[in-house]
């Protein structure tokens, strides 16, 4: 299998932790849209009732696309599941997220849900996190001071670019800053510092966060359970 197969493996896979009347979060990414396809069948085909609270302007309009119903954050009194992808878990499953630039609102719905599920194919599964560059959303203002204050703490940022060479908007307008670290050998401590810089808006560790993680194998998917 190919690493676009073991994404779809464990998207499909995910949705078995899906249960009719669940409020559920759906994250952002390329294994992600493996899950809200899976989820579209399910609700079409076997009447699955739930609401989908959306992560990103991709997501929704996917889930659209696919009938899914939806909310806001704003709009519900709790979520039970978010289903999302990450970008890199350590061994004692800290994660970075934000590959795809939706690390606010996935932040956002993550911490109002009661469980965090994430699927990954095995790639993503690390003995430390830093090698997938840190994304740090930053508001437009004052970035390039931001950006110069990590250079000279040697974070070896860079702003993220488009295609066409112009810089990366997310959902919400601002830039990412993504850090070249290499190793991140203390998250927490770097976390503390990140979003007390102002102009910061969010950072991509996502510590402390998920309970369960569907892993993608040649052999098959295989659930890790991180916390309660
Ligand atoms: O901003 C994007 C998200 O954090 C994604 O969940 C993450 O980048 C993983 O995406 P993918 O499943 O495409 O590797």
């Amino acid at each position: 299998m190919d690493q676009n197969e073991l994404k779809r493996l464990v998207g499909e896979k995910s949705v078995e932790w899906i249960k009719d009347g669940m409020v559920v979060g759906l994250g952002t990414g390329s294994t992600v849209y493996y899950m809200v396809e899976a989820l579209g069948r399910r609700i079409k085909e076997e009447g699955l009732k739930i609401t989908g609270v959306t992560t990103s302007n991709v997501t929704a309009d996917q889930a659209r696309k696919l009938s899914i119903p939806l909310a806001s954050v704003d709009e519900v009194d709790h979520i039970d599941l978010v289903i999302d992808g990450a970008d890199e878990i350590s061994s004692d499953f800290q994660g970075i997220k934000g590959g795809g630039a939706a690390l606010l609102f996935e932040k956002i719905v993550a911490i109002n849900s009661a469980k965090v599920l994430w699927i990954v194919d095995e790639s993503k599964m690390k003995k430390h996190l830093g090698a997938f560059p840190l994304p740090v959303e930053v508001i437009p203002y004052g970035s390039q001071k931001i950006f110069d204050r990590f250079e000279a703490k040697g974070l070896n940022p860079t702003f993220r670019k488009q295609a066409n060479g112009s810089l990366l908007l997310t959902d919400s307008d601002n830039y990412i800053i993504d850090l070249h670290l290499n190793e991140i050998k203390d998250p927490h401590a770097l976390a503390d510092y990140l979003i007390k810089e102002v102009g910061v808006v969010e950072h991509g560790l996502f510590l402390d966060m998920v309970n369960t993680v569907i892993v993608g194998k040649q052999e098959g998917p295989v659930i890790l359970h991180a916390r309660d």
